[in-house]
């Protein structure tokens, strides 16, 4: 056809070979052209917010609001990429909720966009060189090691330990209930989170939280919510800007800056104990079912395939503890308050739960269509309340990413894909991304409805490629390994909770914040730290 073209035309017949070369050359000079009009950046033709404090750029704004709430408002505003300008000079970030830009750094080139540099040796004092803190080759390795830890059936040997774990959270709240005259105000986050490190203390290394009551399990909690509450002050939004700008303050030896080795000193003195006391038995009953993440780690290592030094497996454990109970708790505590702020909807869940005339199974749990409306709300409440609220990424080198919504740049041009420069800082805000009004409709509501009724959801396309097609776990291969478990932990914490109890709102406004994961805390009593009250009375028979 091009052929028929060019000869009808070009007034001249051309031979094949000679219309090879023609388009060669046409080719190659259409692709120069296109290089040497691209070859500034794209970032500065993205739009987003106008001004900006010449000190804070918009940082502040976005600190001073509710978590995600500006990301929300220029999403909807500007579209899907959005540009807007950092505090102390900072090169200008892009905030994104493009499903097809999030799946090239996230899926197509994990390790091309690297967590910040900057904040990794803060993960190390943290958790240690665990799968939080790893990345290109390591993290590769340490996933293949680690995935199987967290298959279906591994994950199925550790459903007792979260049934019992769930009894034990029911018989203590029905307890406290009782005794205060049945009806009990209470922060709700407190007996969550105890059932939720019960639980991970149990299915990572056979350790007896003892309901919270433990000391270890007290300084762990209380390592834990000073850490939360700091993250959520004025202070801690300064101390992150100049810990950016001026990383060297990470060495200082000030105990504020030290101090975030609470947690990780204590998991590793639990673990080691557990390795000294079970290392020779699983070594010597290699055929012995493994039952917990430390004990399946060890057997692992003594098949002699991808060896542990027996630091790496505690700095595992210790990551399993550490972002494996509270982010569980978190989405679950604010499912509670979606729940009390809609009787309606928590009394068809509690119907839903009683007519299947039994207390729900590891099966009934984990096969959606038992008990879909529970398996609608968990996704509503993971839609709308992802504890790891927001993630970013720092491009390692230069790249050309597309896009499934071409941006329109000032000159009214429209870019299918942007060019970008390597240090260029990509922020992925998943609490904001999983309510895009463009994509949700009415992304903000708490509608459990739209996941059970026909064509609820939106378009497969707009939507993105982690699980359940929202950003809760995120997505590739950094994908959130403890999923399965967190959806069991979810669902059954949840359940029970709802069959025995009702939930009440308390009547005080609950705004989140961003810290290490997203923290409700009361209006008015901002002092007091992170903190869920609902009012909570028995459910009747
Ligand atoms: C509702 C509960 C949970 C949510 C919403 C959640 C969410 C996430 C998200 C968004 C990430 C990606 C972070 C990033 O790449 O920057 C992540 C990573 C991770 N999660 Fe979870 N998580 C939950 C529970 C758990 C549990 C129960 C465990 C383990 C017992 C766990 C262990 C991890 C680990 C180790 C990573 C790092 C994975 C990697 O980088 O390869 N999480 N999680």
């Amino acid at each position: 056809m091009i052929q028929a073209f060019l000869n009808r035309f070009a007034l001249v017949e051309f031979t094949d070979t000679q219309l090879g070369a023609f388009l060669g050359v046409f080719s190659f000079l259409l692709a120069i052209s296109i290089w040497a009009r691209r070859s500034q950046y794209d970032v500065k033709l993205v739009s987003g917010p106008s001004g900006g404090h010449w000190l804070w750029g918009h940082e502040r704004e976005i600190f001073l609001t509710s978590a995600g709430q500006k990301f929300s408002e220029w999403f909807n505003t500007y579209g899907q990429v959005v540009r807007y300008k950092g505090a102390f000079f900072h090169p200008d970030f892009l905030v994104v909720s493009d499903p097809r830009f999030i799946h090239h750094m996230l899926t197509e080139n994990p390790y091309n966009y690297v967590k910040s540099p900057v904040f990794r040796p803060l993960v190390d004092r943290l958790l240690g060189h665990g799968l939080v803190w790893a990345e290109g080759d390591e993290h590769k390795q340490q996933r293949k090691v680690l995935n199987p830890a967290f298959s279906p059936a591994n994950v199925r040997d550790m459903a007792p330990s979260v049934f019992e774990s769930a009894a034990k959270l029911r018989t203590s709240l029905e307890q406290a209930i009782l005794k205060s005259g049945g009806e009990l105000e209470t922060n709700v986050m407190k007996w969550t989170a105890t059932a939720t490190l019960d639980i991970i203390g149990k299915v990572g290394f056979n350790h007896d939280f003892e309901q919270g009551k433990s000391q270890d399990a007290k300084d762990i909690q209380k390592a834990w919510t000073d850490q939360v509450n700091a993250g959520m002050t004025t202070a801690a939004f300064y101390a992150q800007i100049f810990l950016r700008t001026f990383p060297f303050i990470l060495s200082i030896p000030v105990e504020a800056i030290q101090k975030q080795g609470d947690i990780k000193n204590v998991i590793n003195r639990l673990a080691n104990k557990f390795i000294s006391e079970k290392g020779e038995l699983v070594e010597n009953e290699k055929t012995e079912k493994a039952k917990n993440l430390l004990a399946i780690m060890m057997k692992a290592n003594s098949s002699g395939v991808n060896k542990m030094s027996t630091q790496q497996m505690i700095d595992h454990i210790t990551t399993f503890v550490v972002v494996g109970h509270e982010t569980t708790a978190g989405s679950l505590n604010m499912t509670l308050l979606e729940l009390a702020q809609h009787p309606d909807k928590q009394q068809r869940l509690r119907e839903e739960i009683i007519s299947l005339g039994h207390e729900p199974t590891y099966e009934d749990l984990t096969a959606p269509e038992r008990l879909p409306y529970l398996d609608a709300v968990v996704k509503e409440g993971l839609r709308l309340h992802p504890p790891g609220a927001y993630m970013d990424r720092v491009a390692v080198k230069d790249d050309i990413v597309p896009l499934l919504h071409p941006i329109t740049t000032p000159s009214g041009e429209k870019l299918a894909s942007l060019k970008i420069k390597a240090g260029q800082v990509i922020q992925i805000p998943n609490i904001s991304i999983n309510r895009v009004d463009a994509v949700w409709k009415d992304g903000g509501n708490f509608r459990p409805e739209r996941w059970v009724e026909q064509g609820g959801l939106p378009p497969r396309a707009e939507m993105q490629g982690g699980w359940s097609n929202i950003m809760s776990f995120s997505e590739g291969p950094r994908l959130c390994i403890g999923y399965r478990l967190a959806l069991l932990e979810y669902k059954c914490l949840l359940s029970l909770l709802i069959r025995y109890f009702v939930f009440h709102d308390a009547n005080v406004t609950i705004e989140t914040k961003f810290s290490a994961t997203m923290q409700p805390r009361v209006v008015g009593s901002e002092d007091e730290g992170a903190q869920l009250p609902l009012r909570i009375t028995l459910a009747e028979d």
